[in-house]
């Protein structure tokens, strides 16, 4: 839904609060008017008792001023007066708790929905929209802006109506009670109408910069915050101290710009005001002194043009709050006017463990420096073990993310399919559920371990997530814990380290057992025993499903069914890590050195200094560690299906055949 006023998305807001400020606004109404009632009533009694003959009877009154005995009755019992002043202040003070109720049902409401709105629009918006807004800022519109809108609405509307009433009504007393005199207070209305469209604007850009600050503000303390770890690790603080404090002293700098033009647009309106009630003061004694009008009439208008005097500067405030809020409600409206993820009206939800097919892609980011894809053609086999490797900033990722469709590849860029279906066409929630992604830096939430793993369930059911967590590697960790699976993590997994985080990210995604399942770089983080007991146990797990591992490390990817290679966002090779290091002399020469580094380090580690037969870790090559090695095809326990249910050679089987292969 897109809002092409500030209006129409205010209404929107507005839908579940609307009869809660309308009755607030019929109190607020009824207050004005009782506040009207007072200085006719002071004015009637000050002319009763100076003068009984030139006091009038406000009709309103009259029955009152008939049942106490006429004027003479009221001249002899003024308490009865005291009793009806007290009566409509009485009357006044309920209503006034009536409007304070009302609205303040009315603002939470309006807050609530507001925030409601916007939190769920903001998860709906695509994740090409968050990489391009920083989240402090996200907040700071979510906080900040969404109470300016409120207190404007809640504050300032009601305000508005009760100013205009007081207006109408305060100016029809003052003009029959003296023409000219009213006139001459009437005049400085336009008078401060137009000051304050003057600032008017002033008001906004100023406030839009100090919004627009704090926004930055927000973003650095939210930076920082979250990735406390980082700025600690490195020595940081001193330096994201002074970052802040600068950004601070922007900040700081335009708020105050903004009290000046405010204290200037308050201080010309004081000026306006007392040089209206100067004006009304002399004037009026003047004209009571002349015996054109009388004492009474004089204190009533003095009281009328007290009312009036609020209400103007009142509007004056009104008109410099409405610059604040437009600003805020169009920082609220680049939010909601952004478009959400949206699936084609003929979206369908097709058979996921088929062939996945990426035919010419090439992407850039929209905010990035040029293609990171490029025309990049490859299949991944359903149901098969695919890897991909590729050095930093290859393009592994961003080939994951666009199959998952976090980002959406333009029209004319080359299609990713799976089976036949264009995933383009496929509905997106159907294609998240059955795309499963561990990343490299995985998110958990501020829960316990339990509710982490089984995020993706409505409900934690406690053998699942055991299950998955043994097939993670996990379970001897979270046995060490004190509260075991109810360990609460801390925010982003504070608690937690990385190897950890990364496996507690495995055993979430294993849990719901998605068909497509890509380990992003995700055992990085894990040692290398660890990273291969993992692989062992996820074998079983994974029968069935499209599994595509990206790494760096050839030995996480060298049992896959076939391995991609990416160079500089194209592919360089793709093949059976026998075919690869038969045939392409990239993947031969990273395969060397990662052989010779991990060489080197076993000759650094004590036990390469133990006789060689006794050496636990003696390796010659890796496969020749892996008992299934030398089992024949049929025997092999990592045989898996295929998408149509055959039993297929398991993926490191066959890969240790083919490397069998280059090694002869
Ligand atoms: N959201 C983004 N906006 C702009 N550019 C991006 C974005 N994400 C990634 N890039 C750029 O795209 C390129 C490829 O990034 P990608 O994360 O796909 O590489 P990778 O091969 O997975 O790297 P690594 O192995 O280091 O994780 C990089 O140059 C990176 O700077």
């Amino acid at each position: 839904m897109q809002y092409p006023t500030r209006w129409s998305m205010v209404l929107h807001f507005l839908r579940g609060s609307k009869r809660w400020f309308a009755a607030a606004i019929f109190s607020a109404c009824v207050v004005s008017l009782l506040d009207l009632a007072n200085p006719k009533i002071i004015g009637f009694t000050v002319d009763s008792v100076i003068d009984s003959g030139s006091a009038s009877v406000p009709s309103w009154l009259s029955a009152f001023v008939k049942a106490a005995g006429g004027i003479g009755g009221i001249r002899r019992h003024l308490w009865l007066i005291a009793v009806l002043v007290a009566g409509v202040a009485a009357v006044r003070a309920v209503f006034r708790y009536f409007f304070e109720f009302f609205n303040t049902k009315g603002a939470e409401k309006l807050v609530k929905t507001m925030r409601d709105d916007l939190f769920g629009h903001i998860l709906h918006l695509p994740y090409a929209w968050h990489s391009e807004n920083a989240t402090g800022d996200i907040i700071q519109r979510c906080t900040s802006d969404v109470d300016t809108v409120k207190t404007f609405l809640s504050d300032q509307l009601s305000a508005l109506l009760r100013t205009l009433i007081l207006m109408g009504l305060s100016l029809f007393f003052m003009f029959r009670i003296h023409v000219r005199l009213a006139a001459a207070a009437a005049v400085f209305i336009p008078v401060i109408v137009l000051y304050s469209l003057f600032f008017h604007s002033r008001i906004g850009a100023a406030f839009e910069k100090a919004d627009e600050e704090e926004g930055r503000l927000s973003t650095i303390a939210q930076e920082n915050l979250t990735g406390v770890r980082v700025v600690r690790a490195f020595g940081r603080e001193l330096y994201e101290c002074r970052r802040f404090e600068e950004q601070n002293r922007i900040y700081t700098g335009y708020w105050v710009h903004l009290m000046k033009v405010l204290s200037m647009f308050w201080t010309s309106g004081d000026l306006v005001s007392y040089l209206q009630t100067l004006v009304i003061l002399v004037y009026g004694s003047y004209l009571a002194a002349s015996g054109r009008i009388t004492a009474g009439e004089l204190i009533a208008f003095i009281s009328y043009n007290e009312l009036l005097n609020w209400p103007i500067r009142a509007l004056g405030r009104t008109i410099a709050e409405l610059s604040k809020t437009g600003i805020s409600i169009d920082r609220l409206r680049y939010i909601m006017n952004a478009e959400v993820e949206q699936d084609a009206p003929d979206a369908v939800c097709p058979p996921m463990n088929r062939d996945i097919v990426f035919d010419h892609v090439s992407y850039a980011y929209e905010n990035g420096q040029g293609e990171v894809l490029r025309d990049v053609s490859f299949r991944i086999r359903g149901g098969s073990v695919f890897g991909i490797l590729g050095g930093t900033g290859s393009g592994k990722s961003t080939l994951m993310h666009l199959l998952d469709r976090l980002y959406d590849l333009p029209e004319g860029d080359g299609r990713i399919l799976i089976g036949d279906t264009d995933i383009s066409n496929i509905q997106t929630a159907y294609l998240r559920q059955h795309v499963g992604m561990v990343l490299q830096e995985p998110y958990l939430f501020s829960r316990t371990l339990s509710e982490n793993i089984a995020i993706t369930q409505k409900r934690v059911v406690l053998d699942e997530v055991r299950r998955a967590a043994r097939t993670a590697s996990l379970d001897d960790t979270i046995e060490h814990f004190t509260k075991g699976y109810d360990t609460y993590v801390g925010e982003r997994g504070v608690t937690l380290s990385g190897g950890q985080k990364q496996r507690t990210a495995i055993a979430q995604m294993l849990i719901r057992q998605p068909e497509i399942m890509i380990f992003d770089d995700s055992l990085s983080a894990v040692d290398a025993e660890t990273d291969a007991k993992i692989r062992e146990a996820l074998k079983k797990r994974t029968a069935g499903s499209t599994v595509i591992l990206i790494s760096h490390r050839i030995s996480t990817l060298m049992h896959a069914d076939s391995i991609l290679v990416l160079d500089k966002g194209r592919v360089a090779a793709q093949g059976t890590h026998g075919e690869l290091l038969e045939m392409n002399p990239i993947y031969r020469r990273i395969y060397q050195l990662q052989m010779q580094g991990a060489e080197e380090m076993q000759e650094n580690s004590p036990e390469e200094r133990q006789p060689e037969g006794q050496q636990s870790g003696n390796r010659q090559d890796p496969q020749e560690n892996d008992p299934e090695e030398c089992q024949p095809e049929g025997q092999q326990s990592g045989s898996r299906q295929d998408p149509q249910g055959r039993e297929t050679v398991s993926g490191k089987a066959r890969t240790e055949q083919n490397g069998e292969e280059a090694r002869r």
